[in-house]
């Protein structure tokens, strides 16, 4: 079955701890937290100071992707949260292999993320390494944006190299998702799906959950 992710960056953020507490009862798989730097992406969302709290309400994992220039000092920023996952992206870091093992050093799950124009050829080496490879179906920065279908020829060819290179790594896929498009996703091999809009703007969480998790 996917596992659903939902984006908090769509929920009521003047009532934050009563929304991740809505959408764990919800059914919800992971916490998906969105954390942009203005540099990389041209938004900005939130740091520790809110995230803490978001951590302490929440009874299911965090999963954290990084949308920010200085991967390394965003990490160190929200290890002590321990989120099972965080992600960085393929396009903002030099080093990607060194910033995995230093995620893995801190007991967190390595996840890169590719925005929609990088091939998943760009990490065929760093694949064994990884717990899931995060795909963009939007561009990053906001949430709300039309899903963008050449992510599904792109989950294909990726579900090959993994097959290949460490069939434990996950797919995830980010932005745009929702009932009509999650059936194509699974066909092609998607692990786990991150929706934001889609589940927050459903007056009833646990049924748009559900109708993803599939
Ligand atoms: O990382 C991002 C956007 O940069 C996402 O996580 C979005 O927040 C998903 O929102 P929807 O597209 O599902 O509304
Ligand atoms: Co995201």
């Amino acid at each position: 079955m996917i596992l659903v992710a939902p984006s908090i960056l769509s929920a009521d953020f003047g009532n934050l701890t009563n929304e991740i507490k809505a959408i764990c009862d919800a059914g919800c798989d992971l916490i998906h937290v969105d954390v942009m730097d203005g540099h990389f992406v041209p938004n900005m969302t939130i740091g520790p100071v809110v995230v803490t709290p978001v951590a302490k309400a929440a009874t299911k994992p965090l999963d954290i992707h990084l949308m920010v220039e200085d991967n390394n000092f965003f990490i160190d920023l929200f290890a002590s949260l321990k989120p099972m996952y965080i992600s960085f992206h393929i396009e903002s870091e030099r080093h990607p292999h060194r910033v995995i093992q230093k995620l893995r050093a801190l007991g967190i799950k390595p996840a890169i993320v590719l925005n929609p124009h990088t091939p998943p050829e760009a990490i065929e080496y760093l694949i064994e390494d990884l717990d899931m490879v995060l795909l963009m179906s939007v561009n990053p920065g906001f949430g709300g944006q039309k899903f963008i279908s050449s992510v599904v020829e792109k989950a294909k060819k990726l579900k090959e190299l993994i097959n290949k290179r460490n069939p434990n790594c996950l797919i995830q896929v980010d932005g745009g998702v929702n009932d009509k498009n999650i059936h194509i996703l699974k066909d092609a091999g998607v692990d786990v799906v991150v929706a934001g809009s889609y589940v927050f703007g459903n007056d009833n969480y646990s049924t748009a959950i559900k109708s993803l998790q599939v």
